[in-house]
């Protein structure tokens, strides 16, 4: 999906799948700076992004990019026979010249250090003000779990909770998360804990959290993910009993169809 200046573009196909690009749409949103917004569904909306923005170029115009998700962000390095997809993906955003990027929580810096005048931003924070108000989490005798070194880092800035850390070892021909260990002990069981991490595809990773959470005794447990794939339904996390409740926001995720889900319209707020 492709706004401009907070007004969601239309697109039309030919018979072949060719994108139709209507540029009258274009100029009568167009100003001369423009947001441009992105929230990744298929690879289709990259081509989609290079002809709007080569577009405005041609009527000089300039434009900034908002990526609600930013795809190919967890394909940050060379990993057996995984290519380096995101130095490519970052090579096509800088080709296309925006006067600045602005990434919603990246999975990691490296998609900050390829992308050109990029920067991230975490809405997460001001999140989980929200799920402790409506968890009644208490800092003193609650904790908060980062399921992975990658996630403690990325949230580091959230001070003044007890903290608990996954070390996750996942397969990477199969996808699947093989092992995961929790680092750090607790003191009384019956306690609360918020998994907080960036993103949810089929939630292997949080239903062996949330296992590991429940046999070092924590009675609730409830997941904060920024970015949540609609795959979240097709896998076991949502039935397994494990989780309490799921926050998410809806830079992926389409809709949250049970009560189990509750999604924040960040992807809106930033258009
Ligand atoms: O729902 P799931 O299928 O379990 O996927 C979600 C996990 O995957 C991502 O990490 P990833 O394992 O890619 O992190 P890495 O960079 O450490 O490999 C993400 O940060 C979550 O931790």
């Amino acid at each position: 999906m492709i706004a401009l200046n907070g007004q969601q573009l239309t697109f039309m196909s030919y018979p072949n799948g060719e994108t139709r690009v209507d540029g009258e749409q274009i100029l009568k949103l167009a100003e001369s700076e423009n947001r441009i917004s992105l929230k990744y569904e298929t690879d289709g909306d990259l081509l989609k992004l290079l002809f709007v923005k080569s577009f405005l170029d041609d009527h000089r115009c300039k434009a900034s990019l908002l990526i609600s998700y930013m795809p190919y962000s967890r394909m940050d390095r060379v990993e057996g026979s995984s290519v380096f997809t995101l130095k490519y993906t970052a090579h096509m955003i800088n080709a296309m010249n925006f006067e600045r990027v602005t990434i919603i929580e990246p999975h990691s810096d490296v998609s900050t250090a390829l992308i050109h005048r990029s920067e991230a931003i975490y809405p997460t924070g001001d999140l989980l003000q929200h799920v402790i108000e409506e968890t009644g989490f208490h800092t003193e005798k609650d904790y908060l779990f980062f399921p992975d070194a990658g996630a403690q880092k990325r949230y580091s800035k959230l001070g003044g909770y007890r903290e608990l850390v996954g070390f996750k070892k996942r397969n990477f021909e199969t996808g699947r998360i093989e092992q995961l260990d929790v680092v750090g002990t607790v003191g009384e069981t019956g306690f609360k804990a918020i998994i907080i991490d960036d993103l949810c595809s089929y939630g292997g990773t949080f239903l062996l959290s949330a296992e590991r959470l429940r046999e070092l005794g924590a009675s609730e447990v409830y997941l904060l993910v920024s970015h949540c794939e609609d795959s979240i339904y097709e896998g076991k996390l949502l039935t397994s009993g494990l989780i309490d409740r799921v926050y998410t926001t809806d830079t992926i995720l389409s809709q949250a169809s049970t009560d189990l889900m509750k999604m924040f319209p960040i992807g809106g707020m930033y258009k």
